[in-house]
């Protein structure tokens, strides 16, 4: 960003903090209108982007120009769109956290045009697979729906989105989007009814005419003409040159299936859009008594076929009202003004609703299935935010008054979150924080929405208490509650001078971004039933009969718009902020043209002149001491052309040098900041002067700089590789946080490299802690998933050491170990002493005496061949597993040691299992067999 500072005078500040005179709104828009002409349609204020459209295709939204600003730090590009959702990106990428791009503007303002533009660059630059390819163009696919659903053609923009929107777009640990949800606010329902002069209605209405085939039509009952309907025709003006209806519905069918829509919902889709059009189609008259009824009896066919009502329930259901009298429950005849009333609020409220249907279906198809599928559902998110800007008309109703105040709390929270960051900031840096002077529109907040004592709760006392209640009753009611509000007026409460321009059923707020006078004047159940009982499924999703059944007071819409602007406001909170503000230039989309006071009108309600003064209070600049240093080493000798010690005392020789006043600056802890912009324009200034200097230095010395250039270069390199180091260990790190998470789940993608590891680490621990001997049991503690293995290993390695043991005895130690185990079967627990005797070897000559007098004696032949036959079976095998166990040599204490194991082998304490015959006695090369003894 540096690097255009000295063009400023061309093309103006990158920066709007750069300004010197910040506070001033000529200087904001000079600098606004420098940049527009030379085709620099964004700016920033810190890390707000302000975009002002330009009207025209401009080839800054190439592939290429995405790689560019892919990885690239903030301030090191000129402002764009893309290093918005860059840095969004990579900050969410590396401290795994949720994050929002926050849009806002007034109508034609460029805000859906940006939000689709970023959603293009994550399609395009982050990483992704064949399997989430379909996610992608899902995610890209749901616009066109919903711009057919809930955008129009207005006087303002041919492709007005009448609905805020608010997307997530979820990625998984790799950064890769797995899927996405939309929340919608407030779509305008008014405009199914009523379309103003040079307005259409919703595009889905003229796109199914203009391109549904014929006999799609004729199933609907419709005819391909728009003029043929009362609520496509108020505008006069149905066919628009700059929409291509036949061509949108093409794609919009297209999407539908890659959305996940059955034939039989696109089916019942258009039974209501068809529906809604015979509704309006629909015309009273009086009978006799002066009680409405409808005139020609084929829309309401069409409509109870499409919607699959009773006729006679729907005709009834339009022509009267359900009255609950005590217990009971009285129909009461409409006369032909309420019956077209209540046409129109059913016509709104199916829309309303089917609309509501229609963003859950897209939400069940942007779903994270692939995560939930693979158990990862761990995953951050990026919220885009296109809403509404605020709204002043000629009449502003209900809908702007919803608008405004939704305006007012997210200019609130844009005000708290800078403040906060930039608290942060100071706190981080050990700067101290001096208290910024701002206007705080909390106060209009709590006018609007305060329980019991707000806007909006005198609005629902008054719709919802018994008794007829009125435009007037509401305003008196208002007067009476917040009457001395300072941010209130009425033509009652209003001096002299204003109440002129306030009529009598108006009321006024005073706004952050300026007055709008509101008409209080612009604020059924039996239909609800039969709307209940369809068999058009999307109608019964809609209208849920349960609704009915609830005895508790109804919601009014602007209690529901309020918990949901609260939940909105609580879902960003919980996140990082982004913020675009875009700006309309003119009010003819023309290219190129600034019409200055409709620009410093959306800069004055955009808060953007308060936002650059809250960022702007303490300094105007602050950069890393190494960049810095970099930047600007070359002016001062001690620097250049290498500063070998700390990044942070380099800043410090540097600009004592340069003779910064200590009012200009303040060192942090990583950063300087620089109180005004005109420190570091002189700093630029006298760098691109050095610059100048040094490109006429003789060729040795411009050698040397080349050099410079060339380590520079080197050190980018080396940064750049750092960088990426740094990137391959969150992510290894985070796969193994994610491994262990689900270590003791089978194995699966997510544990895969965690459980490799942990065997790697296991095997090379375990071998260097093997038994060292058979009656050495030592084993080391597998992880769980090893445990099986480590069983198998274990088995493997005591077979192993007992073969080896095996394998080491002498014939003559064999013969020894036979002859104690003969003595054990007949001394053992009979004699005294024979514990002690165990770890004596025999003596030869005893033995063989022993033997003779055994041979002597007919009955000791007899008794040695009974002692032999009582424990040949028993003694054969214990001392097999005695010998496996038994180190060599054999010296007297492991003789003791011997029939200890002995004796705990008879309960498997040996840990080499009974059961299984470990050793096969056939393979052991014994020498002396049983019967020679
Ligand atoms: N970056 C851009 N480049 C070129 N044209 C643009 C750009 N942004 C906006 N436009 C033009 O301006 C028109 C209006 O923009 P967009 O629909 O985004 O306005 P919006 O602020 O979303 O309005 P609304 O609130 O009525 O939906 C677009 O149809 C397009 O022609």
């Amino acid at each position: 960003m540096e690097g255009a500072l000295i063009a400023r005078d061309k093309v103006g500040v990158q920066d709007f903090v750069l300004l010197d005179s910040h506070t001033s709104e000529a200087a904001f828009l000079n600098n606004l209108r420098k940049r527009y002409q030379e085709n620099l349609i964004y700016t920033y204020i810190g890390s707000l982007l302000v975009s002002v459209n330009p009207y025209q295709e401009l080839d800054i939204y190439t592939v290429t120009q995405m790689k560019l600003y892919r990885g690239v730090n903030f301030f090191e590009l000129p402002p764009h769109l893309y290093a918005i959702a860059d840095n969004a990106y990579r900050v969410m990428c590396n401290e795994y956290n949720n994050h929002f791009i926050l849009i806002s503007g007034e109508s034609g303002a460029g805000k859906t045009e940006a939000s689709k533009k970023i959603l293009q660059y994550y399609a395009v630059t982050c990483p992704t697979t064949e399997q989430l390819q379909t996610v992608r163009d899902r995610l890209l696919l749901s616009n066109p729906v919903l711009e057919a659903f809930g955008n129009a053609k207005t006087l303002r923009n041919d492709n007005s989105s009448r609905f805020g929107k608010y997307m997530d777009i979820q990625f998984d640990f790799k950064g890769a989007p797995v899927g996405g949800h939309i929340l919608s606010y407030l779509i305008e329902k008014s405009r199914v009814v009523h379309q103003n002069h040079g307005e259409r209605n919703f595009h889905i209405f003229y796109q199914l005419l203009e391109g549904g085939d014929k006999d799609l039509l004729c199933w609907l009952g419709l005819e391909r003409n728009p003029q043929k309907y009362t609520y496509l025709i108020q505008g006069r003006c149905a066919k628009v040159f700059s929409i291509n209806d036949k061509n949108d519905w093409k794609i919009v069918r297209k999407a539908f299936s890659i959305i996940d829509f059955t034939e039989k919902d696109i089916e019942h889709l258009f039974g209501i859009v068809a529906s809604v059009l015979h509704l309006g189609n629909i015309q009273f008259e009086e009978d006799s008594n002066g009680h409405a009824i409808i005139r020609d009896g084929s829309q309401i066919k069409w409509i109870s076929k499409l919607l699959g009502a009773h006729l006679s329930i729907l005709q009834e259901a339009l022509t009267h009202r359900k009255i609950e009298a005590r217990s009971e429950e009285v129909l009461s005849p409409l006369n032909v003004d309420l019956a077209f009333y209540a046409r129109d609020a059913v016509a709104k409220a199916i829309y309303g609703r089917t609309f509501t249907w229609l963003v859950n279906k897209i939400n069940g198809s942007l779903a994270n299935k692939v995560g939930f599928m693979s158990g990862v559902l761990n995953k951050t998110v990026i919220g885009l935010l296109d809403i509404y800007g605020f709204e002043v008309l000629d009449t502003n109703s209900f809908e702007q008054f919803c608008i405004n105040y939704c305006n007012e709390k997210l200019q609130q929270l844009l005000i708290e979150m800078t403040l906060k960051a930039e608290q942060e900031e100071y706190e981080l840096e050990g700067i101290e924080w001096e208290p910024i002077p701002y206007f705080n529109n909390k106060i209009i907040c709590d006018l609007v929405e305060q329980k019991h004592k707000g806007i909006i709760s005198i609005l629902d006392e008054e719709c919802l208490r018994p008794g007829e209640a009125t435009d007037l009753s509401f305003l008196e009611k208002l007067e009476e509650k917040v009457g001395d509000h300072a941010h209130f007026v009425t033509r009652k409460l209003a001096d002299q001078k204003t109440r002129k321009s306030i009529d009598w059923v108006d009321f006024r707020l005073l706004h952050y971004a300026g007055e709008v006078t509101y008409c209080a004047g612009s604020f059924y159940l039996l239909l609800f039933q039969v709307l209940c009982n369809s068999k058009n499924s999307i109608m019964r999703d809609c209208f849920l009969l349960s609704e009915l059944d609830n005895r508790r007071r109804p919601e009014t819409v602007a209690t529901q718009f309020k918990n949901s602007l609260t939940s909105l406001i609580e879902i960003l909170m919980s996140k990082e902020p982004s913020y675009i503000r875009c700006i309309k230039p003119n009010e003819n989309k023309e290219p190129g043209k600034f019409d200055d006071f409709l620009i410093r009108h959306q800069v004055k309600y955009l808060g953007l002149m308060e936002h650059l003064r809250v960022r702007r209070a303490g300094f105007a600049y602050r950069r890393k001491y190494e960049l810095f240093l970099q930047r600007y080493k070359s002016l001062c000798p001690a620097t250049w052309p290498h500063w070998h010690g700390p990044a942070a005392e380099g800043v410090e020789r540097l600009i004592k040098h340069i003779g910064y006043k200590p009012e200009e600056y303040k060192l942090g802890r990583t950063k300087i900041f620089i109180r005004f912009p005109k420190t570091l324009f002189a700093t630029e200034d006298a760098f691109e002067y050095r610059k100048h200097l040094l490109s006429k230095v003789p060729v040795p010395l411009r050698c040397k700089i080349n050099t410079i250039k060339l380590e520079a270069c080197w050190r980018g390199a080396l940064a750049r590789r750092a960088a990426k180091k740094r990137t391959w260990a969150v992510q290894t790190i985070r796969k193994f946080i994610n491994g262990f998470i689900n270590r003791k789940k089978p194995l699966c993608p997510e544990n895969r490299d965690f459980v490799r590891l942990s065997q790697y680490h296991y095997l090379m621990k375990l071998r260097d802690h093997l038994p060292k001997n058979v009656l050495d049991k030592s084993w080391l503690q597998p992880p769980s998933i090893l445990e099986e293995t480590s069983e198998m290993l274990q088995k493997i390695c005591v077979r192993n050491l007992v073969r080896k043991y095996c394998r080491g005895l002498t014939a003559e130690r064999k013969v020894q170990l036979q002859q104690k185990v003969v003595t054990s079967a007949v001394f053992s627990g009979k004699k005294e002493g024979y514990l002690e005797s165990l770890s004596q070897p025999f003596l030869d000559t005893r033995l063989s005496e022993f033997s003779k007098a055994l041979e002597a004696s007919a009955t000791s032949s007899c008794l040695c061949k009974f002692l032999l036959d009582q424990t040949d079976s028993f003694s054969k095998r214990n001392s097999l597993l005695a010998e496996a166990a038994l180190p060599p040599p054999c010296r007297g204490s492991d003789m003791k040691g011997m029939m200890d194991l002995q004796d705990c082998s008879q309960t498997g304490d040996t840990g080499i299992p009974l059961g299984q015959k470990a050793i096969n006695l056939s393979r052991i090369p014994w020498g002396v067999r049983w019967t020679r003894v």
